[in-house]
């Protein structure tokens, strides 16, 4: 029998159900640093010169698209692998490095993997007890039955993981990952399987019960609205290398390159030029204190075109008008510029297709970077 699936009945009609705030028990939270970790499969770089702490009780974001690294990086910090150079250290002491390798059972490490992993044949019960082997039988348990408790799944226990719903498989691997209070836990992309509307809720949920538990958390993702929820930090990651890190306003603010800004937003690039500071470009002139006179991409945030009368403001024509609930998507077509420009527009009353508006660019809204970055 398979399991059935996230967003099944049993998943859509019945939002879960969590036990107590304030009762998933806390761990001691350990620092986790990454030193110069390099990991090489053959030629290629996985993990290419990463240094990053993480700091007691900290939850960090690793975030990038597929291949770049992440759950290479994971690995490593579990002792699944050991890094091709640089080290690993817990509370500062090395634990994977050219001096010492903890095996990853002593690390006191906690992971959660995207497909739970959790063993068919044991009860949902024998899972969550199965990484408290330092407990006697009867203490197990009881720590067993209170995460699975913290979770709002106790009436489970002796059930088998097929008979529980995606949704609640999910919580599983979270109640077992925390039972043994990892001084850091590691959680590889834990939400990727839940159907959206289960995902807002179960993801807030576990954030409340990681901030309850305490542990330096690692969470991978490949989702930037996932990370700015969650994370206190996001780490950044391109082929193997971190582009940048930071609070989420920050990096989504203030993003240190184009690869950066186009992660975090679907901007309009519009190429123009820098002349003393400035650059021009067919929807205006911006600042661009930071960048030498050449060419570069101007970038404009969907949200930072407002919709005047034609007439005022940059002259543009609606090419069409999309409504997506709590904004339009409207794309306009404006001389000099090759692709329609998207606005993404609260409340465009009357605005049609073919209809002539003026635009206008809320400069806060306005990112540039040197063409050479793209
Ligand atoms: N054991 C391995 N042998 C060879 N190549 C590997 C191995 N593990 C990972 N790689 C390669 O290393 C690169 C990084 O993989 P990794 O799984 O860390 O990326 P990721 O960012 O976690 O991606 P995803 O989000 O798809 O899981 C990929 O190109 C992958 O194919």
């Amino acid at each position: 029998m398979t399991a059935k699936p996230a967003g099944s009945a049993r998943d859509l009609f019945r939002l879960p159900r969590w036990g107590q705030r304030g009762t998933a028990g806390a761990s001691i939270p350990a620092q986790l640093t990454f030193e110069n970790i390099v990991q090489a499969y053959g030629s290629q770089r996985a993990v290419d010169g990463v240094s990053l702490t993480v700091e007691p009780g900290e939850i960090v974001c690793l975030l990038g698209h597929s291949g770049c690294g992440k759950t290479t990086l994971l690995r490593v910090a579990a002792g699944v692998e050991a890094p091709t150079a640089g080290r690993v250290l817990m509370d500062g002491l090395e634990v994977s490095g050219p001096k010492a390798f903890v095996e990853p059972e002593k690390r006191g490490i906690g992971l959660m993997f995207q497909d739970y992993a959790l063993f068919p044949h044991m009860t949902i019960q024998q899972n969550v007890m199965f990484g408290l082997k330092d407990l006697s039988v009867s203490e197990a348990g009881i720590a067993a039955r209170r995460a699975l408790s913290r979770v709002g799944l106790e009436h489970y226990a002796n059930e088998y993981p097929h008979t529980l719903s995606g949704g609640e498989q999910q919580r599983v691997a979270l109640a077992r990952s925390i039972a043994p209070r990892p001084g850091v836990l590691l959680m590889d992309e834990p939400f990727s399987n839940l159907d959206r509307r289960m995902r807002d809720a179960i993801r807030d949920e576990t954030v409340a019960i990681l901030r309850e538990n305490g542990a330096t958390t690692i969470v991978v993702t490949h989702d930037p609205e996932e990370a700015m929820r969650i994370a206190d930090r996001i780490v950044l990651m391109r082929s193997g290398a971190i582009i940048q890190q930071g609070e989420s306003e920050e990096i989504y603010r203030r993003p240190a390159n184009l690869f950066a800004a186009r992660f975090f937003c679907d901007f309009n690039e519009i190429p123009g030029v820098v002349r003393n500071h400035q650059v021009s470009c067919p929807v205006g002139i911006f600042p661009a204190p930071h960048l030498e006179d050449g060419p570069a991409v101007v970038c404009v945030r969907p949200q930072g075109l407002k919709l005047k009368p034609a007439g005022f403001c940059l002259p543009g024509r609606v090419a069409s008008r999309r409504f997506l609930g709590e904004v339009d998507l409207v794309h306009i077509d404006v001389q000099g510029v090759d692709r329609p420009l998207q606005a993404r527009v609260h409340d465009p009353v009357g605005v049609k297709e073919g209809q002539d508006v003026g635009i206008e660019v809320d400069t806060k809204d306005v990112l540039v970077f040197a063409a050479s970055d793209a």
